[in-house]
């Protein structure tokens, strides 16, 4: 019965908006299924979408393989995304904290210099640990690893060329293509990335020495998150961003004011409201050419190595989706409908090379439902309860719905914030930036949206988004006891001031 509720929901909070309803459902793709031979499923992508569907299919007792061609696994995110750049952010953090953080805290420390090359080992080390980590899983739970390119023969048989030379064909009942995303090039081919110079964030996880000036086109997740990595580090940073605010799509208004300035306020610069339009590369350094976003005065920006971060693209290079009837639509998203099935039958799709926010965590969800899909007949992804988080200090977490878009919708709602100059646990780690802002329905008190910039705020919104998956008010929060002395009171605390008042302010 709940699983039933939780279909429906899952539907409802879609509201048509995202997913797109195409031909294909549960039932006439049992018809198709059974007419081949081989796998029951095969996972076309090995990243976090890719590989976690791979898993469950198998855990269902399903015979999976899952096609990857980067030689490991893990995709983007454990390759040149989310892991690397969490390395990277981690130890310059503490790198800049024993620079300009340890003496107010009574530690003197003579001597401190930045070793580049262990910190990049470092982030290496993590890399492939963890990418090793994930064959042992398909081991442990008899996925299929196959290391090549595929590419589809037609809708129940692909062509795989094998990264050890050859071809391999495999035929299955299902499949599911989780091939991820790519960087965007610059609009118009203006700039071309060398990943030496002028880098995508591949390249800026990877610079062999400290830029002394380095300009960031978009100042989106990425953007701010390599940005401050370099900054930390010595970089002179500037942000150009074609809006008027940072942090890219879905972050309330006034949590981006504040996070900028606290980002300034550690050093980074910004230009808003600025459009680059071409970069050119001479002796030894990147002019950019900029002007004003909606036209005027051009200014040219100089630098030492300048991030391409505006955006990613789907990525079906190679896949032959039409020998297959996969259709894809205007922006190259392969398309589905609510039960993650493409034009054809028998082919689900997840993660970033479809509809949605491009997250590492989102990708996940999508894979186990898919292959629940394909197991049960019904899955649940709740996506008015996914998180997104900007890993910088202070980090900045959000879920559910910002002021604008409750403006725009004519809903009437209450604000909470808790600043966590109040909150004791912060007071005591020297650590007060930021607060925590509860949006809530004004009629019923039902929690809208949680936004957090501030310590811990990445691992602090997990209750919130537990809350949103719950249907919690703001009370039910308000009167959940949190220990003391911790962050999270300031979570509370928020609550409370949403639903009648504060303790501490
Ligand atoms: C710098 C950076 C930092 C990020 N940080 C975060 C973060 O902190 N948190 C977060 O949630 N998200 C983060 N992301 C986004 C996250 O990496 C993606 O949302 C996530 O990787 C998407 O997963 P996926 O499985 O859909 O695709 P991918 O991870 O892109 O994996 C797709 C895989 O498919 C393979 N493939 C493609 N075509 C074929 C083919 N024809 N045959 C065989 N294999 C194929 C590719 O080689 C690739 O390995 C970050 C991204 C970047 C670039
Ligand atoms: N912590 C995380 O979860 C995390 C970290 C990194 C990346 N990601 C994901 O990776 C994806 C890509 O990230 P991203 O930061 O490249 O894209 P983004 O879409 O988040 O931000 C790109 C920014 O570039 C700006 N821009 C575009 N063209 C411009 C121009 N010509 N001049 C100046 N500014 C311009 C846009 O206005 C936007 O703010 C995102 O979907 C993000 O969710 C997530």
């Amino acid at each position: 019965m709940l699983q039933i509720q939780r279909v429906a929901r899952q539907n409802a909070s879609k509201g048509g908006r995202r997913i797109a309803v195409k031909a294909g459902s549960w039932q006439s793709y049992r018809g198709m299924a059974s007419s081949s031979e081989g796998y029951d499923v095969v996972v076309i992508g090995g990243g976090p979408g890719g590989y976690v569907a791979a898993i469950k299919a198998a855990q269902l007792g399903l015979k999976t393989a899952c096609v990857e061609k980067r030689g490991a696994l893990g995709g983007t995110c454990l390759n040149v995304g989310c892991i690397p750049s969490k390395a990277m952010l981690n130890n310059s953090h503490l790198y800049h904290q024993a620079q300009h953080d340890f003496k107010k805290r009574g530690i003197d420390v003579d001597g401190i210099s930045l070793n580049l090359p262990q910190m990049l080992k470092a982030k290496t080390d993590a890399v492939t640990g963890l990418t090793k980590g994930i064959e042992f899983l398909f081991k442990q739970n008899k996925v299929d690893y196959i290391k090549g390119s595929a590419s589809f023969v037609n809708a129940n048989k692909l062509s795989v060329d094998l990264l050890d030379g050859g071809k391999q064909e495999v035929d299955s009942k299902n499949f599911v293509i989780a091939t991820g995303s790519e960087v965007a090039p610059f609009p118009g081919g203006a700039i071309t990335i060398d990943e030496q110079q002028i880098v995508s964030s591949t390249g800026a996880l990877d610079l062999q020495k400290v830029p002394e000036k380095m300009v960031v086109i978009g100042g989106g997740i990425i953007g701010l998150e390599m940005g401050s990595v370099w900054s930390r580090l010595g970089a002179e940073v500037t942000v150009v961003e074609f809006l008027g605010s940072i942090g890219g799509v879905g972050i309330d208004g006034e949590v981006s004011k504040q996070f900028q300035r606290l980002l300034a306020k550690q050093g980074l610069k910004f230009k808003l409201n600025t459009k680059v339009l071409s970069a050119e590369k001479k002796d030894g350094k990147v002019y950019l050419q900029a002007e004003a976003a909606k036209g005027g005065k051009e200014e040219t920006l100089e630098a030492d190595v300048v991030l391409v971060s505006v955006g990613r693209r789907p990525y079906t290079d190679g896949l032959n989706l039409e020998a297959a009837g996969v259709e894809k639509d205007n922006k190259g998203r392969i398309v589905i409908d609510d039960q993650f099935t493409t034009s054809v039958s028998n082919i689900k799709c997840i993660g970033d090379v479809t509809f949605g926010p491009m997250l590492a965590h989102k990708a996940e969800e999508e894979g186990i439902a898919a292959v629940e899909f394909i197991k049960h007949g019904h899955g649940h992804v709740n996506y008015a309860a996914i998180p997104s988080v900007v890993y910088t200090h202070p980090e900045v977490a959000w879920v559910g719905q910002t002021e604008e878009d409750l403006k725009n919708a004519g809903v009437k709602y209450n604000i909470g914030k808790f600043s966590f100059s109040a909150n004791s646990r912060a007071k005591t780690n020297l650590d007060t930036d930021g607060f925590v802002k509860f949006l809530a329905e004004k009629d019923t008190d039902k929690i809208l949206g949680i936004h957090i910039v501030g310590p811990n705020a990445g691992e602090m919104i997990a209750e919130g988004v537990l809350a949103i998956e719950y249907g919690a008010s703001s009370e039910d929060v308000a009167r959940t006891c949190h220990a003391h002395p911790t962050l999270s009171e300031a979570f509370k605390e928020a609550a409370m001031a949403a639903s009648s008042k504060p303790i501490h302010m």
